[in-house]
């Protein structure tokens, strides 16, 4: 008998251009959710955006409630479940960045509710994916989590956010050249699954990202928007897959070895983007065309531009391969000498 199941879980509507934050309401009421929306939100967001949200589901006299988180933790996800519980929630609006994204998205997993994403940065592929990603003792999870129903993405916002989360977003994206690389070496050698549809649609967003990448110009509306629909793209194979394989291998695995040794030294999109320069060289790939893709457009490409010590680059390398059970080309790790050796061959270093 044939026993092969998919499920790709998709949004509904998905709104990307000037001023359609405007258009949250209306995008939310088609989707006949009941109850009343919880803003999941993060101290600038709110300001930027959520304040704004919450005012129109006001307007609307869907009497929303906002909760503002701090981080990416289990701890936060139980906050909003809690805060969900406390004002009847019917669903939930994440408003901000990677993290209040991710913890909204997460929370509405377990309370079995909608969500909905609107992001305020172009920083990371997370705005589409049905996947959370959060930190927890020496290990990062990978976790299942409700896909958003609608997606809501102003273009005049993501444009007025800071430069560097923009070139964030498209490092996270370039990083799909590597994940896929990965994805396929851990099908060959361990019978992980692979989806090909999904692994082409990581590798044409990267390709169409740098293909563009003259074209991404702080200052440019049509840049945000160029980023934004390549981090829904990158989203929808993360999608495809049930997985985040196609957008996550060895050089997101160095990112979260980071976050362990040196929380918020650097954004999640820019350390992924040095890793990938490494994880290509150790692949015997073009490692100093996605170093000069990322030059482009202005994301940084070695530790000092990132703001973190060589040392500290090395040692994330040698223990990157620990942080979850995800085969990669780390294999069983890097140890110092080759460890220091690929970064001040790539001058990562
Ligand atoms: N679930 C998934 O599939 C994925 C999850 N992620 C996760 O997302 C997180 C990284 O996302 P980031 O957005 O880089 O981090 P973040 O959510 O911490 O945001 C970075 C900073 O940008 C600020 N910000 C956001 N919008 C702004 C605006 N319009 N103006 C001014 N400041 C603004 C935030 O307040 C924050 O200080 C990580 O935790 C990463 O693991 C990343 C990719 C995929
Ligand atoms: O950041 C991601 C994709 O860009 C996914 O995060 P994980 O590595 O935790 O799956
Ligand atoms: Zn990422």
């Amino acid at each position: 008998m044939f026993d092969k199941t998919t499920w790709i879980r998709l949004p509904r509507n998905v709104l990307v251009g000037h001023g359609v934050l405007d258009q949250t309401v209306e995008a939310v009421s088609e989707l006949h959710l009941q109850g009343r929306p919880l803003v999941v939100t993060s101290p600038t967001p709110r300001e930027v955006a959520a304040e704004r949200v919450a005012a129109d589901f006001e307007a609307a006299g869907d009497d929303p409630a906002i909760v503002e988180i701090e981080s990416a933790s289990f701890e936060s996800v139980q906050r909003v479940i809690e805060v969900a519980r406390e004002v009847d929630a019917g669903y939930l609006v994440g408003v901000g960045g990677g993290k209040a994204i991710d913890i909204a998205k997460m929370a509405s997993d377990d309370l079995g509710t909608g969500f909905v994403s609107v992001p305020t940065a172009a920083s990371h592929d997370g705005i589409v994916s049905g996947r959370g990603s959060v930190p927890e003792g020496d290990t990062r999870h990978s976790v299942a989590a409700e896909p958003p129903l609608a997606v809501v993405a102003d273009t005049e916002i993501l444009a007025d956010a800071p430069w560097r989360l923009t070139t964030a977003g498209c490092a996270d994206i370039i990083s799909n050249y590597t994940a896929v690389k990965d994805w396929r070496l851990a099908n060959r050698l361990q019978n992980v699954e692979y989806s090909h549809y999904s692994a082409a649609l990581a590798e044409m967003t990267a390709e169409m990202l740098v293909g563009n990448a003259d074209s991404i110009k702080q200052g440019l509306e049509e840049s945000a928007w160029v980023v934004v629909k390549a981090l829904v793209s990158s989203g929808v194979a993360m999608s495809i897959a049930g997985s985040s394989r196609p957008a996550s291998g060895a050089e997101h695995l160095f990112s979260h070895q980071l976050d362990r040794m040196v929380p918020d030294a650097a954004l999640h999109g820019h350390q992924v983007g040095v890793g990938t320069v490494v994880a290509e060289y150790l692949h015997g790939g073009d490692w100093r065309g996605i170093k000069q893709a990322l030059a482009t457009i202005g994301a940084p490409t070695t530790a000092a531009e990132l703001g973190i010590e060589d040392e500290t680059v090395v040692a994330a390398l040698t223990a990157a391969h620990e942080i979850r059970d995800r085969y990669t080309i780390l294999g069983n790790g890097m140890n110092e000498d080759a460890a220091i050796e690929a970064a001040e061959t790539t001058g990562v270093i």
